[in-house]
């Protein structure tokens, strides 16, 4: 179909309105953020041989029909990451991309047993990461903290000693959160470790309904009283937790762009995210896993909105959602909120 002058410009202001937006991330990990050439770089540094000979052999690797086979390969790449240097590289690098997508607030998930397990002490990923969190703020005024992930593939003895040990940097974490493997991995089987976060004040996320079932976003909410869902998507299968998640705005961190790498949605056009917002939910957009998936944040925004064809508003609520999702102080989302009303008007 031809495009009026009209449409063209109104397609414009919309693509410049997604960038400038003042916008959060909530739903990025930080090892998803490891570019080919960056692992390839980190083994060299770090005197270590890749099963993959070069760049292009690793990138016809991504390739997905789930997320077991995606993690797989994102393990495989986390294991270049050896030293304080390495982490915060590798965040410097995302923050350097967020801030071109107008990113102002981003919790980064980050999943220690990946590395100790490897031999790299706890130390070195919370150096790293504290170092680069710091720089974003100071240099690129980017607001920045830290989502410790256990992965639930592991036990819970496990994750309740990586607690231990993380107890040791309470003060450069926020929150917890939960990754890795869903199906057969419920959100039960991390009842006692949450409910001991809970008590130490720690924000609370968890990965829930991604390929696993609605009835894992219900015990995620229920037992381990999460504050956000990651994912959320398979809630679109169950009438009564939409009206709950409607009625209680739990906010979901949803990534377009990984649905469909890791075949949860066929194509973007089929991706229900129109519906969730339509139906009052609190919806948010992330990159997951953007070295992996295909785009950063802003390019989740960009096809999303032109494969569902979304408009100016639809920008303006999902910007909102994740300002107010954000674990920010209130005077921070304040500050943005009222910086996002001033673009919002100006584009209209
Ligand atoms: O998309 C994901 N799902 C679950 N675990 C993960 N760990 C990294 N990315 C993901
Ligand atoms: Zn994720």
């Amino acid at each position: 179909m031809i495009k009026t002058t009209e449409e063209i410009e109104q397609q414009s202001r919309l693509m410049s309105f997604l960038r400038e937006m003042p916008k959060a991330e909530l739903h990025i990990h930080i090892e998803g953020s490891l570019e080919p050439e960056l692992i390839f770089a980190l083994a060299e540094r770090n005197g270590m041989r890749l099963v993959y000979p070069d760049v292009q052999t690793l990138k016809a690797g991504y390739a997905f029909k789930d997320l077991q086979s995606f993690l797989d390969i994102y393990y495989a790449g986390a294991s270049v990451l050896r030293t304080a240097q390495d982490f915060e590289d590798m965040a410097w690098a995302y923050f350097l991309r967020a801030k071109a997508d107008g990113v102002v607030r981003t919790e980064l998930f980050f999943d220690p047993q990946t590395h100790t397990s490897r031999g790299v002490p706890l130390k070195a990923c919370f150096a790293g990461l504290r170092e680069a969190c710091r720089r974003a703020r100071t240099k690129l005024g980017i607001s920045a903290d830290l989502i410790l992930c256990f992965l639930r593939h592991l036990s819970e003895e496990d994750a309740m000693s990586t607690l231990d040990d993380a107890l040791a940097f309470r003060n450069d974490f926020i929150g917890i959160g939960l990754d890795s493997s869903e199906k057969g991995n419920p959100p039960e089987k991390f009842a006692r470790v949450y409910a001991r976060c809970r008590e130490l004040g720690l924000r609370l996320v968890a990965h829930a309904g991604e390929e696993g079932p609605a009835d894992y976003i219900e015990s995620a909410l229920d037992v381990l009283k999460v504050e956000r869902i990651d994912h959320g998507v398979q809630s679109i299968h169950s009438p009564a937790l939409m009206l709950r998640l409607s009625q209680t705005k739990i906010p979901l961190t949803v990534c377009p762009l990984s649905n469909v790498k890791l075949c949860v949605f066929r194509d973007l056009a089929d991706h229900p995210l129109a519906q969730m917002l339509d139906a009052g939910l609190c919806v948010t957009i992330n990159s997951d896993d953007p070295a992996y998936f295909g785009g950063y944040l802003l390019d989740n925004y960009v096809q999303t909105f032109r494969a569902l064809n979304l408009g100016m508003e639809h920008a303006y609520q999902l910007a909102r959602n994740s300002l107010l999702a954000s674990f920010a102080s209130d005077s921070d989302k304040q500050h943005w909120i009222t910086a996002l009303n001033h673009a919002y008007q100006d584009k209209k």
